[in-house]
């Protein structure tokens, strides 16, 4: 009898072997169905000497009910989940699961039924079918996709079909993408940035992993530069992924390969409607998705012909997902490049600490562009000393900034202010008796949101309308805004210059590819004077009349003083700044302080990035910090404050006592309770030279706690909260 070692998706369960039935053929890698119980799993088959599973004797084993149509997950992805799941201390199957598409895409090929307009247009209309027919132009999907697109009842959609507005089409879901073409639009390159592709296109050809580093000043062509090596890749039929930090940043991209190649890219992240989904998924499977541009999630699909992968702004820290399996993408990219054997091109500007750490040892191949693109200069920079320059009373920006924007604004040219703060104000407070709004599910102030008239918890959602008086002592308009965001600052300008065209750019009014569209196009065609902005707008824009960048306030982010604090203040500066001055006009940026004389400052200032990043290597060693020593958090949480801290306690209480590892903690975590549950921090310190995944499985594995206690690991952490 022959048997198969499975990896299931239950928590409790993780593996379980059973029968192969006469006549199936089952390989490693292969998905299938099997029973559990009454009910039936799915799983994927698995190289037994490589997965622990409680002994069964055979005559108790079931049988496998079905393999799955689809190819099995190739040897290499097997080997870069289990890498990612030991590395993390993450389950397994967990971070299977982030391999497979849908069910519907396991399913096999065949057609759906979707629907879209027929284009006629009624002269009378209900209000309901109006709004449909509104929302819906060039839309296609299943009946309830449309349904909640156009914000209508299903029923209001199946009428619709009725009365002849909305017809059904047949689908086929392997229906093959346009193809991209490598020639469609080559530009011409620099004599650096052919240099630099050359080497890109001769990995490619070569194969084989290896790791580059490519470090550009903004608007040097970095992304023109690793098209070349997408081209390549596209010429020898190879497949090609690129990750995005965001979403949002997806829709400039789109533009620009598909100026590029003739035909855009195909998309991956967590909003695609169930049919791109399984369409996308497939061609990924069967080679022929040619570009699949995605963010973090797209690292782990089954490419079947993988020859390139590229990280876009390598050095961003949402490329660290936070919850369920904690991995940090780019790593696991390079990773991914390494077991697949592959070139691997991380792009930024600002690289990471860690990435230029590994760059100056010699494992990753450090390729440079020093100068922008066509003859435009970096911006020149300077800074407004706050406590010096002092903007009015309740205002943020001072006299010299305004006078900077009043100039742009007469020459017709556009500026950018930046401030990383969503909302009109962080804190609201009543006057009367300093009442103030507090999330009830986090230890975080509600942020007052003025275009949709709420407030709002940024951590768990949230929302409630702004009261007409205060909840505590009754007074009727007495709320006061404490500090600014961008919508406040947006407010400023409009008084300020009340005929300039203000675009406030936040992940709250920009939510949607459309959205983004339009406003990337009214940039473009200078339509918008002013654009106020999170760091949403830091990156990867292309604006040739922006030649003023404003930072509000540089000091934002280091108050936080976590361990990244200094890098990430010092990234999102110098990206914003590279915003200014990217076409034929110079660009200039001031930055708002009130301590110039911070490290962080006076490298911004006298654009000295090799003073920054030399000073802060220097002492993150002198701390033992990453990347010279390695960081894992634990955090311990429950909806019972108690429970949390007994259990954090006792993790503390056997915490392992080895001479390259020290613990910190228990202590209440800086957001102490989060969507309802307290939370403890514990920080393990350790040496490189520690396994700190092994001491943590041998400290953490033995312990078991109450069912509502969570005890999550975070190896690497960015997050400190
Ligand atoms: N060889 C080239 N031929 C034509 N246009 C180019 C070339 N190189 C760069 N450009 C243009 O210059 C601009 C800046 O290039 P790109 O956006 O690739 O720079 P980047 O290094 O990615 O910048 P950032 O890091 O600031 O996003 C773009 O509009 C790009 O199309
Ligand atoms: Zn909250």
């Amino acid at each position: 009898m022959t048997r198969v070692r499975l990896l299931v998706f239950n928590a409790a369960l993780g593996v379980l072997d059973y029968r192969v039935p006469e006549g199936m053929r089952i390989e490693p890698g292969n998905v299938v169905i099997a029973p559990l119980g009454p009910r039936q799993i799915l799983g994927i088959a698995w190289e037994p000497e490589r997965l622990n599973a409680k002994e069964v004797p055979s005559e108790k084993l079931r049988s496998v009910l079905e393999v799955l149509p689809v190819p099995p997950l190739p040897a290499p992805l097997r080997r870069l989940i289990e890498w990612t799941a030991d590395y993390y201390c993450a389950p397994l199957w967990a971070v299977a699961r982030m391999a497979l598409g849908s069910m519907a895409a396991l399913r096999g090929g065949g057609t759906v039924t979707e629907y879209r307009l027929t284009g006629q247009e009624p002269a009378r209309l209900t209000p309901q079918r109006a709004a449909a027919l509104d929302a819906l132009q060039g839309e296609q999907g299943t009946i309830r996709e449309l349904a909640e697109l156009a914000g209508v009842s299903e029923a209001v959609l199946r009428g619709m079909v009725g009365a002849g507005l909305v017809e059904a089409v047949t689908v086929d879901l392997d229906r093959p993408y346009p193809r991209a073409d490598p020639a469609h639009a080559a530009p011409h390159l620099s004599a650096l940035q052919q240099e630099a592709a050359d080497l890109f296109v001769r990995a490619v050809d070569d194969g084989g992993f290896a790791p580059f580093l490519l470090d550009g000043v903004t608007g040097s062509g970095k992304t023109e530069v690793y098209f070349e090596a997408v081209a390549e890749a596209l010429k020898r039929g190879r497949q090609v992924l690129v990750l995005l930090p965001e979403i949002a940043l997806t829709e400039n991209f789109l533009r620009r390969f598909e100026a590029r190649f003739g035909v855009p890219p195909i998309l991956w992240h967590s909003s695609l409607k169930s049919s791109e989904r399984r369409r996308a998924w497939r061609a990924i499977v069967q080679g022929s998705a040619q570009v699949v541009v995605g963010a973090r999630s797209a690292l782990f699909l089954p490419y079947a012909r993988l020859g390139l992968v590229v990280v876009d702004e390598a050095h961003e820290v949402s490329f660290k997902q936070d919850d369920g399996v904690r991995y940090n993408a780019r790593d696991v990219a390079v990773m991914r490049a390494k077991v697949e054997g592959l070139p691997v091109i991380l792009a930024s500007a600002t690289p990471a600490l860690e990435s230029m750490q590994l760059a100056d040892a010699g494992i990753y191949r450090r390729v440079e562009l020093t100068d922008r693109f066509g003859g435009a200069r970096l911006p020149a920079i300077s800074v407004v000393d706050l406590r010096s320059e002092v903007p009015p009373p309740g205002k943020w920006l001072a006299p010299r900034l305004v006078d900077e924007m009043r100039a742009r604004l007469e020459r017709g040219e556009q500026s950018l202010l930046f401030l990383n703060r969503r909302g009109y104000a962080p804190l609201t407070l009543c006057r009367t008796c300093g009442y103030r709004f507090q999330c009830p599910n986090c230890t975080a102030w509600l942020v007052e949101h003025r275009f949709s008239g709420r407030l709002a918890c940024h951590h768990c959602g949230h929302e409630t309308p702004v009261p007409e008086a205060c909840p505590e002592c009754g007074a009727a308009d007495c709320l006061v805004a404490c500090g600014p965001g961008v919508e406040r600052i947006a407010d400023e300008v409009a008084e300020l210059f009340p005929e300039a065209r203000v675009a406030t750019v936040t992940s709250d009014t920009m939510n949607n590819p459309e959205r983004i569209g339009t406003f990337v196009a009214a940039a473009e065609a200078g339509a918008i004077d002013v654009i106020v902005g999170t760091q949403l707008v830091t990156k990867g824009y292309h604006f040739p009349e922006l030649t003023l960048v404003g930072v509000v306030d540089a000091d934002l982010g280091l108050d936080g003083g976590d361990l990244r604090a200094a890098e990430r203040t010092f990234q999102q500066i110098a990206q914003v700044s590279g915003r200014a001055g990217r076409g034929e006009k110079p660009g200039e940026v001031l930055i708002q302080t009130r301590h110039p004389e911070a490290a962080v400052i006076a490298a911004l200032a006298s654009a000295d990035r090799d003073a920054f990043y030399a000073a802060e290597i220097e002492a993150r060693r002198e701390a033992g910090a990453p990347p010279f020593g390695r960081w894992a958090a634990i955090i311990v949480s429950s909806e019972d404050q108690a429970e949390a801290l007994a259990a954090a306690r006792a993790i503390g209480g056997c915490a392992p006592d080895l001479p390259d590892v020290l613990i910190l903690g228990p202590a209440p975590a800086p957001l102490a309770l989060l969507r309802g549950r307290y939370r403890f921090r514990l920080l393990v310190a350790a040496r490189r030279s520690a396994e700190v995944q092994k001491v943590l499985r041998g400290w953490l594995d033995p312990l078991e706690f109450p069912r509502g206690v969570r005890v999550a690991i975070d190896v690497d952490p960015y997050s400190f909260v």
